[in-house]
């Protein structure tokens, strides 16, 4: 399997608190691969590590094999790494649509530049459209940002990221302040996302069902580095995540 996204010994440190401490991850071409761990344990630091919000203390991150260590986030949008908070240019009194429409323009215009052409126009309605119905939000198409749900929200987000075209997703937590109604809507659009696109999806998530049901792999942070990384079946059947967290979180009986 191509690697698409790599960590070599990657640390990261505030005022001497090792926050990621020498993590060594490979993470596949479309796989996706969820990063559990108590609260503290450096999952999102991570994130930010790969994004490119922090640069690291030591070690290296890859994208495609390239160093992208002392890159930009912006550099690495482009190269293909989209993180859902990075969408800031969600506008409040614009419709879902419009907001859509303006990430496909922009990532249309990163690498084409001229778009005034009638069926450049279409295509691009045509793709946020699509985008719009993958989160399954085409029936709010029209609604105003502002007016949406926190899970609508969140879904507009994904659909940010999605109109980005960015091959890799970071969803950091995309079910967190959701109403117990609203998480089976978003499991079901990663879920429509992992199988009908060709996306590598990095998962922040502590809705254990979520993550097993979803997941090729896990990766188990504590106290900043990695203590497991593998297939679910076989996290959860490792003495050592179940001690250091599963333990008090998952029942086998449940
Ligand atoms: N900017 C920062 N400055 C100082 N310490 C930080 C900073 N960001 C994170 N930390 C610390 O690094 C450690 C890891 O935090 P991080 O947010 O990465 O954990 P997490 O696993 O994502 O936790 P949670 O599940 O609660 O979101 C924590 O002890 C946190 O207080």
């Amino acid at each position: 399997m191509d690697t698409i996204i790599e960590t070599i010994n990657v640390t990261k440190s505030f005022d001497g608190h090792e926050a990621v401490s020498d993590v060594s991850l490979k993470v596949s071409k479309n796989e996706l691969k969820s990063i559990i761990g108590p609260n503290g344990a450096g999952k999102t630091t991570l994130f930010n590590l790969l994004s490119g919000q922090l640069k690291p203390t030591a070690g290296e991150v890859l994208l495609s094999g390239e160093h992208v260590t002392s890159l930009s986030p912006t550099y690495r949008t482009r190269k293909g790494i989209g993180r859902s908070f990075q969408i800031t240019n969600v506008f409040p009194n614009l419709t879902c649509f419009e907001n859509v429409r303006l990430a496909v323009q922009s990532k249309e215009g990163v690498y084409y530049n001229m778009l005034s052409h009638f069926t450049s126009h279409k295509k691009i309605n045509d793709l946020a459209h699509e985008v719009l119905s993958t989160v399954l939000l085409d029936s709010k198409a029209e609604e105003l940002a502002k007016n949406l749900a926190h899970g609508e929200q969140r879904k507009l987000e994904i659909a940010m990221l999605l109109a980005l075209d960015t091959e890799v997703l970071l969803l950091d937590e995309p079910t967190a302040g959701m109403s117990i109604e609203e998480v089976p809507k978003i499991l079901e659009v990663i879920k429509q996302i992992k199988e009908t696109q060709n996306r590598t999806i990095l998962l922040i998530e502590h809705k254990m069902d979520m993550v097993l049901d979803l997941s090729d792999s896990i990766t188990v942070m504590f106290n900043g580095a990695l203590l497991a990384d593998g297939k679910p079946e076989e996290i959860m059947a490792n003495e050592q995540v179940q001690t250091a967290y599963l333990g008090g979180l998952y029942n086998e009986s449940s």
